[in-house]
């Protein structure tokens, strides 16, 4: 039996075996979440002209401390009247233009206007160009504002729009299979039969794909049995992109998953992982569709969904960086000294600070719904002292 291979080994020749589906066009109300197919480039100068940042004056800085006659006023939306002459100065709002001669605003908290005369009533603008938003300042007509690769947060999503786009390219949605194997399994909800458990993997990762611009192709639960399996993993395979499975990943003689799937047409390119939980991961490809069996444990299955389901969605919606991001935090306590597998300890952050929960059994959802966060620990880390700074993945 091949070693586990280690976490990044496993990552890297997952995402090989998947490429980023076929190119559309998305309205921006459908593509949050999704990662641009293309660079954006922008139709217009943002801002447009010199704009005032604030409401008050635009006068030329050489003239302070003033006074100033104002001789037009200018909302937003409008367009300036003639250039301001010597001494002039132009009522003016947030967001409209600059007249010519006009280089720098004076705030109306700042300013003491009578009829048409206006005087200096505070400190006034620091420099040249106070509160002025210079033409061209976010992005100029033809720059790219985006690009591909990139993952479209709600603000890339306003610097869409901002730049002219109601539409984007982005990938197609992949659309996802997930089966759920194990005799004691029953739907909730259903009356439970001796010797039976609830299935929660399926509505976990479901929850977890609804957050991912991912759909949901179909979602069965399976008994231990070979036929069975191998026919459900046909049709599933049949109508997505990615085929999930959980349970049965093991080496007991009721691990069926592989068997399974080879006699279905997959290849396995590999299984397990040096992490824990999850090591008895495995991937492959069967058709069009990458295949993940995911460990039957919930918070292995949770934990492989998040290192590798998630980042695959990612990989087939053409990001750029699919893999979740760490962060580094101090630990509020020691840790022992690790053993040979990457471990993800379920841990609380209070304070700033991690701390790893009690309870840290890969079957116990109870843990990893109370958790915010695992704890990295690396293959043979030494034992750490608290104050030490460990990566850490959120997870809530
Ligand atoms: N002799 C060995 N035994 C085990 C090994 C090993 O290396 N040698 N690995 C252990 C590890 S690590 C894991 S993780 C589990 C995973 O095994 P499977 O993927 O085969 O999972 P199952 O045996 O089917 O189930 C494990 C556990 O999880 C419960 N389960 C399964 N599916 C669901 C579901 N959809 N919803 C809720 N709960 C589920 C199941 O009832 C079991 O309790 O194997 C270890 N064994
Ligand atoms: O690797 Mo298993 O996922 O520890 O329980």
């Amino acid at each position: 039996m091949a070693d586990p291979l280690p976490l990044a080994d496993a990552q890297a020749r997952l995402l090989a075996l998947a490429t980023p589906l076929a190119q559309e066009q998305a309205d921006l109300a459908e593509a949050s979440g999704r990662w641009l197919a293309a660079n954006i480039g922008a139709r217009v100068d943002h801002p447009f002209a010199d704009l005032s940042a604030m409401d008050g004056y635009a006068i030329r800085y050489d003239e302070l401390p003033g006074p100033w006659r104002v001789v037009q006023e200018i909302a937003a939306g409008a367009v300036p009247g003639a250039p301001l002459a010597t001494g002039e100065a132009a009522r003016i709002f947030t967001g409209a233009p600059l007249p010519a001669g006009a280089d720098t605003i004076l705030i109306q908290e700042e300013a003491a206007r009578s009829e048409d005369t206006l005087r200096l009533a505070g400190k006034g603008p620091r420099a040249k160009g106070a509160h002025v938003r210079a033409k061209g300042m976010s992005f100029s007509a033809g720059s790219t504002v985006l690009r591909a690769g990139e993952r479209l947060t709600p603000a890339r999503i306003g610097l869409a729009a901002m730049a002219g786009h109601a539409v984007v390219p982005v990938r197609r949605r992949p659309r996802v299979a997930l089966i759920s194997t194990g005799h004691e399994l029953a739907a909730p909800g259903t009356a439970i039969g001796p010797g039976q458990i609830y299935e929660s993997n399926a509505a976990m990762l479901a929850a977890m794909l609804s957050a991912e611009p991912a759909a949901l192709a179909s979602r069965r639960i399976l008994g231990d049995s070979l036929p069975l399996l191998v026919d459900a993993i046909s049709r599933a395979a049949a109508d997505c992109d990615v085929l999930v499975t959980t349970g049965g990943a093991s080496v007991g003689d009721h691990d069926l998953v592989r068997p399974a799937l080879e006699a279905a047409g997959a290849t396995i390119d590999f299984w397990r992982v040096a992490m824990k939980p999850g090591k008895p991961l495995m991937a492959g490809r069967l058709g069009g569709c990458v295949v993940l069996g995911l460990p039957g444990n919930p918070v292995s299955a949770f934990v492989t969904a998040l290192l590798f389901l998630k980042p695959l969605i990612a990989t087939l919606g053409g990001a750029a960086d699919p893999l979740p991001r760490t962060v580094r935090l101090p630990l509020a306590v020691g840790t022992p000294a690790n053993g040979p597998r990457l471990d993800f300890v379920r841990a609380a952050i209070t304070n700033g600070m991690v701390r790893p929960l009690v309870v840290q059994d890969s079957g116990a959802l109870t843990a990893l719904a109370e958790a915010d966060a695992l704890l990295l620990r690396p293959p043979y880390a030494p034992a750490a002292e608290p104050g030490m700074f460990a990566d850490v993945l959120i997870v809530a």
